[in-house]
């Protein structure tokens, strides 16, 4: 049953069972009705409690309802106003979550107690829709225009004990929610539900209230360039002020129905699913997520202190993994501590406000000089600075050091991690870790195998991430990984579209308005141009190694563009120098001004090499540089690096400022249509064919003369296809 029904004395416990979350579905609709008019009618019956099995409340509507027809069977709406209406009074018994259609329940509810430990909120901006079941009329309704607005624009989970503070929920208890919500039910017996039932108020207005709204129009628009979600949402919640509760709902429906049609919410919510495919990894050998057993990680070791470090080592200990820092000198070890316990009394801060003990959530991290105080630990991360000479140094001190169980992680952007794992006695026990910089933050972890990882090191990995919060994807050990692999030939677009005419803030305007938070040139500003530049000088590419006479704009017969060179050797590193392909107010600013400088350097330089200026219309930036990372996305999958699309998807969208919804880049590219990529392709490699990497991928070629299957079947397709590869 997806919904079951007990008494306790004269209360109703009515409870939602439907793992793993216990989604509003269809079955759970009927059940819900079903049990809730039987209970209405029990003489019995006094008051009746809402709850949700094995813990959780419930995280809202079925989301994979939304595309088919189940969704027009018995709407939430509708439900949620007849629980509203009953003369019975309510309670809503949230453990765990109460997200999205399981708020909007609730708060069709007339009484809400949560446990201390639960969150609820409006997540539905984050899969391109609004809460459309009441939830932009009732909350308003509830704690006001402005704080309502705050928790459906941006999506967030609000903790139990701010949502008390918010009046969104009315008690909130340490122990067992469904027990305080039946005492409360026994309680309210017989009282006035009417200011209880929200869809009976009145939002209040005030003289501001259309100005504040459109200044948040505005601002949403500026933040979420190009979104439309949130902006519906604002719109809806409008709807709500001074309006009979009806005209909302109308509202509501409409916008949701719109939004539907821009395409957004089904590539929102194919990134959604997406991160959740991406845990179910699987192995060249067979070996997958379900046949794997991971190992604990009870402690770890992070060596290096710098960025990376600090942020790992804050992660693992938000955890309450406990952890063993290790730094070479008392300096560096004394700044790396500072900054690590900085960042822990802010994560302390924010649990003390959500009312839990700080103590029993974060884990000690212990500082140290010393290699041999990491003999205990189950997992080492080495996070110091790109070298492998140093890494290989620190992994053979590991190797005499820790146990030989010990798995060891190496963070790195992009190097070997077989040249790494070489110098140790377990090479099965190594494996890549490419946090994402600020590491304590951002969401997302490349996971690198390497030839000789074993399934358990990498089961072990993946769980880890998933402990820290991150969406891991499992990748390949090829130079750069998945994502700063990518970035190559889109980087290389982008300097010859200034080299034919364009200039720098004309490139990234194109595709920040496509919606990248940034673009090339202002993302290379701020990684700093000098990483590309040593890569290049020790690939040859640059500097004294390069051959007498080789022409300047190209290298091994391919085109080159000197230009990022040609800045760096006047020093100009990026925002950290105050100039690179931006001039900053200081160095270390951060608002990018067009250069004039730059602009006369790229005349002479178009002069020198005799280049007649053709600037490009935004269209071609945008296919240039996006079919350049769609192409090079086609060549990760035929190389078995990535294993399906969406893992490419999940990395670009949660670590490179991809605009969600637009799904990810091969979702991108699956809305456009693969033939259309492929001829702006070969059009572009039959003008220039010393760029190899425009050269239609084959397995591009090969899903197009395949028919173009929608790109949920590309996963199988491209097994078979890079089988016969
Ligand atoms: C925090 C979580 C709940 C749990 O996190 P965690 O423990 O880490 O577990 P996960 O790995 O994330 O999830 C476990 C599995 O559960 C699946 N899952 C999770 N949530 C859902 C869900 N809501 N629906 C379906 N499946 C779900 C997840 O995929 C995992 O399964 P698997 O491994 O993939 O197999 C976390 O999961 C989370 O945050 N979940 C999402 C919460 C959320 O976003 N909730 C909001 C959902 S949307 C909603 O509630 C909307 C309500 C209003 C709808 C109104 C509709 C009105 C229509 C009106 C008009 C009709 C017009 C028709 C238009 C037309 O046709 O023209």
């Amino acid at each position: 049953m997806a919904a079951t029904r007990s008494l306790s004395h004269t209360v109703a416990v009515i409870t939602i069972n439907y793992p793993p979350v216990n989604a509003l579905s269809s079955p759970v609709r009927h059940a819900l009705i079903k049990e809730f008019g039987e209970a209405t009618k029990d003489p019995s019956v006094k008051a009746i409690v809402l709850a949700g099995a094995n813990g959780k409340f419930s995280a809202g509507a079925d989301i994979r309802e939304f595309s088919t027809s189940a969704l027009k069977t018995i709407s939430l709406e509708d439900m949620n106003e007849t629980i509203e209406a009953s003369r019975k009074p309510v309670v809503a018994a949230i453990e765990g979550v109460a997200l999205g259609g399981g708020l909007e329940l609730a708060l069709a509810c007339h009484y809400r107690v949560a446990n201390v430990q639960s969150r609820v909120g409006l997540p539905e901006v984050l899969i391109g829709i609004l809460p459309a079941a009441g939830g932009t009329q009732r909350l308003p309704r509830l704690i006001g225009v402005p704080a309502a607005l705050d928790v459906i624009i941006r999506g967030r989970h609000v903790p139990a004990t701010e949502a008390l503070q918010l009046g969104i929920i009315d008690e909130v208890v340490q122990g067992n929610a469904v027990n305080a919500a039946i005492l409360l039910a026994r309680k309210v017996i017989g009282s006035n539900l009417d200011k209880r039932r929200l869809s009976t108020n009145y939002v209040p207005s005030n003289p501001n209230m259309e100005s504040f709204l459109d200044t948040a129009v505005e601002k949403a628009k500026k933040q979420f360039r190009g979104a439309q979600a949130p902006i519906a949402c604002i719109e809806a919640v409008r709807a709500s002020v001074q309006k009979p509760y009806k005209h909302g709902i109308e509202k509501e429906r409409q916008l949701f129905t719109s939004l539907w049609a821009t395409g957004q919410p089904q590539a929102q919510q194919y990134a959604f699913f997406s991160e959740r495919n991406v845990a179910k990894w699987t192995h060249p050998s067979g070996g997958r997520w379900d046949t794997v057993t991971p190992k604990p990680v009870r402690t770890a070791a992070v060596i290096g202190l710098g960025t990376m470090g600090r942020g790992i080592a804050t992660s693992l200990a938000k955890a309450n993994i406990p952890v063993i820092a290790l730094e070479q000198d008392a300096q560096q070890l004394e700044i790396g501590k500072k900054a690590v316990n900085g960042l822990l009394e802010r994560e302390a801060e924010k649990l003390l406000k959500q009312g839990l003990a700080p103590g029993t959530v974060l884990a000690p991290v212990h500082f140290t000089l010393h290699f041999a105080e990491l003999r205990d630990v189950d997992l080492v991360i080495e996070a110091v600075y790109e070298n492998t000479e140093l890494k290989k140094e620190i992994f053979r001190k590991l190797k005499s050091v820790c146990k030989p169980d010990a798995f060891l992680c190496t963070n790195t952007s992009g190097l070997n991690i077989d040249e790494i794992a070489a110098v140790t006695n377990h090479p099965d026990l190594v494996i890549g870790t490419h946090f994402f910089s600020p590491a304590n933050i951002m969401r997302l972890l490349e996971v690198v195998r390497g030839q000789q990882t074993s399934l358990t090191t990498i089961a072990t990995a993946m769980t880890l991430g998933k402990t820290l919060g991150k969406v891991s994807v499992l990748v390949g050990n090829c130079p750069l990984f998945v994502g700063n692999r990518l970035l190559g030939p889109y980087v290389d677009q982008a300097n010859y579209l200034l080299e034919e005419g364009c200039y720098p803030e004309d490139v990234d305007k194109v595709l920040e308005d496509f919606g990248i938070t940034m673009g090339p040139f202002r993302m290379m500003d701020l990684a700093g141009l000098d990483v590309g530049w040593r890569a290049r000088t020790e690939k040859g590419l640059t500097g004294n190694k390069v051959l007498h006479g080789t022409p300047a704009r190209q290298r091994l017969g391919n085109r080159y563009s000197p230009l990022p060179d040609m800045l760096c050797e006047l020093g100009r590193f990026g925002q950290k120098t105050g100039k690179g392909w931006y001039l900053y107010d200081k160095p270390g600013g951060r608002i990018a001004h067009p250069d004039p400088w730059v602009k006369d350097v790229l005349h002479k330089y178009r002069n020198t090499h005799h280049i007649k200026q053709r600037p490009a219309s935004p269209e071609v930036i945008l296919e240039r540089c996006v079919y350049a990372l769609i192409n090079e996305g086609f060549r990760v999958l035929e190389d078995g690096i990535a294993s399906g699309p969406e893992d490419i998807d999940v990395i670009y969208n949660n670590g490179y400022g991809w605009p969600k919804y637009r799904g990810g880049i091969m979702y991108y590219a699956s809305t456009v249509g693969l033939g259309k990529v492929l001829d702006v392709l070969e059009k572009y490699h039959k003008e220039h064919p010393d760029v190899p990497s425009m050269k239609p991928a084959f397995l591009l070629k090969k899903l197009v003369a395949v028919g173009e299957p929608p790109i949920k079947e590309w996963r199988t397709q491209v097994g078979n296809l890079v089988h016969k590869l």
